[in-house]
């Protein structure tokens, strides 16, 4: 659906993407994490032809990017709804005004384009405030209509640029849920950027963490978490924190064991004494993953290490408060 190749961009002679590789299948919702400046927007902008490219080849729906012409890149853009920081609405029309002006824009006949605002109304959940003027309405309301117009046209395709980063946590993961729910239903394929490291473990099913304009890691969002290497560990802040004396072991649970009692069974099959110092168990879409921070005699080190490999676990042991 969407195939990105050695992609390289230069603002002057400032290189702001560099060898940028990626594939984006349909249904995916994929994430673009980073810090500010890293590059996220850019590349979100290249994706649709609102930023040119010098290097490497970017294919939407197996079109390259920058070859397509006005009116091909009109088409694209009608593929490709887009949410914003900032919502980008007209605040002083109402919610139903909002939600119509793409379709009358493309000329969409007027009966048609009041049913499907109706559906959306419905969809994102505010056909109560379809007459509200949209400056009245809260940051989570005014994200929905913000999703409403961008899915107005059908488009396969959904960007949504730090969609969230203006809303508090309990309205953010409304807004999560319901693109969750427009993936599963509408099976739109989801782009998400953000630097909220929460926002990816809640909907990305895979993500990449671009720093300096350049990828440091990319894969299958649960699995880079399990076993997250130097780079991500640098976004993630508090996972590493409670370190008395002793060895401390680090667990991570994978999908398959997560719901067991896997610690109970470990202390009973090795007949140890350990602490529980830190963790907590996390949602990823649908999978459950546990963290858990464990301190263990020095000479039990080994058998625990032998039985956790014997039990499919991911395990490392941390030194040095690490
Ligand atoms: N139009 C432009 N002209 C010149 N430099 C630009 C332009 N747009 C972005 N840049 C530079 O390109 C780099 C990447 O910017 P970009 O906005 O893509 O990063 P980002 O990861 O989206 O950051 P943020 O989260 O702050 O939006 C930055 O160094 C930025 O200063």
């Amino acid at each position: 659906m969407i195939e990105i190749n050695n992609l390289g961009k230069y603002f002057g002679d400032h290189k702001v993407l560099s060898d940028i590789s990626l594939e984006v299948k349909k249904g995916d919702v994929f994430g673009i994490v980073g810090h500010s400046g890293a590059g996220k927007s850019t590349l979100l902008r290249c994706l649709n032809g609102l930023e040119s490219y010098s290097e490497g080849s970017v294919r939407v729906g197996g079109k390259e990017v920058k070859d397509l012409d006005e009116s091909e890149l009109k088409l694209l853009r009608r593929d490709m709804g887009m949410i914003f920081q900032n919502f980008n609405l007209m605040n002083r029309k109402d919610v139903y005004e909002n939600i119509l002006f793409p379709l009358k824009v493309w000329g969409t006949p007027k009966n048609e384009a009041a049913a499907r605002a109706d559906e959306l109304l419905e969809l994102v959940g505010l056909t109560g405030k379809k007459h509200e003027k949209v400056r009245n309405l809260s940051g989570g309301q005014k994200q929905r209509v913000g999703i409403a117009r961008a899915l107005a046209l059908n488009p396969e395709i959904l960007l949504c640029d730090e969609a969230t980063s203006a809303l508090d946590p309990k309205t953010t993961i409304s807004i999560l849920e319901l693109l969750m729910d427009i993936n599963k239903k509408l099976n739109v394929t989801i782009i998400v950027v953000t630097h909220q490291m929460e926002v990816v473990k809640m909907i990305c099913n895979k993500v990449i963490i671009l720093d300096g304009g350049e990828i440091v890691a990319s894969g299958e969002t649960d699995k880079l978490f399990l076993a997250p290497g130097e780079e991500l560990r640098k976004l993630i802040t508090d996972d590493y924190a409670v370190i008395p004396s002793g060895t401390n072991i680090r667990l991570m649970f994978p999908r398959e064991v997560a719901n067991d009692s896997i610690i109970t069974n470990m202390a009973r099959d090795l007949d140890i004494n350990f602490s529980i110092v830190g963790g907590r168990i996390e949602k990823y879409r649908e999978t459950v993953m546990g963290f858990l921070i464990i301190n263990v005699a020095d000479e039990d080190v080994a058998n625990i290490e032998k039985w956790l490999g014997e039990n499919k676990m991911y395990w490392e042991v941390m030194k040095d408060g690490q």
